[in-house]
């Protein structure tokens, strides 16, 4: 991807960041903007990744299982071959690419702020012997080098809700995030209560 396309790629991935995190406010019967407030959308990357045809998918992975840490994931997948799952009731589910679609997924931050009403999604990507694959992952995973704490929204608990999870200062569960495996690492559950 060109600098340019990426830059003008982000701007709009920014904007329709913004507008689900509105939708999501909305279905947790918050004020549009609750969300955005709380600068979920603040500090969105884009990954780009790139799997070559492999000669012998049965020994190999693409990207290994995983469910996206922070708040929000949207994915762009090149539109000709699949290798992207989901882990679904325990079995595995193709998300085949739909020209002109893009796949949402919930991080375990927002599980975590939505006291478990939105749940993150554990997938990978598989290898495959058609190829090359490219996806472009754009993170939105807030204020990731500040102190801000995150945890289940007020509005979202009471007596007969209570938290599920702990709060979290963001800069100290990136860090965790990034000094251990993904495969035996579901941040999640370091923060049950
Ligand atoms: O390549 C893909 O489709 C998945 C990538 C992914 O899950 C990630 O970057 O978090
Ligand atoms: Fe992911």
């Amino acid at each position: 991807m060109a600098k340019e396309s990426a830059l003008e790629y982000s701007k709009h991935v920014e904007i329709l960041g913004n507008i689900l995190l509105g939708l999501l406010s909305e279905a947790l019967g918050l004020e549009t903007d609750h969300l955005k407030n709380m600068d979920c959308s603040q500090g969105h990357r884009l990954h780009c990744h790139y799997y070559p045809a492999c000669p012998e998918p049965e020994l190999a992975i693409g990207t290994t299982k995983h469910s996206d840490a922070g708040f929000l994931t949207i994915l762009l997948q090149n539109q000709i071959v699949s290798g992207l799952q989901v882990l679904y009731q325990d079995q595995w589910v193709d998300i085949q690419p739909v020209p002109g679609g893009l796949v949402i997924n919930i991080g375990d931050l927002l599980q975590l702020v939505s006291n478990g009403k939105f749940r993150s999604n554990e997938h990978r990507a598989i290898a495959t012997n058609i190829g090359p694959r490219i996806s472009v992952a754009c993170f939105f995973s807030g204020p990731v080098n500040g102190d801000k704490v995150y945890g289940p929204i007020e509005e979202l608990i009471s007596e007969e809700n209570p938290a599920m999870y702990k709060e979290v200062v963001i800069s100290e569960y990136v860090a965790k995030f990034f000094t251990t495996g993904l495969d035996d690492y579901r941040a999640l559950d370091y923060y049950k209560v």
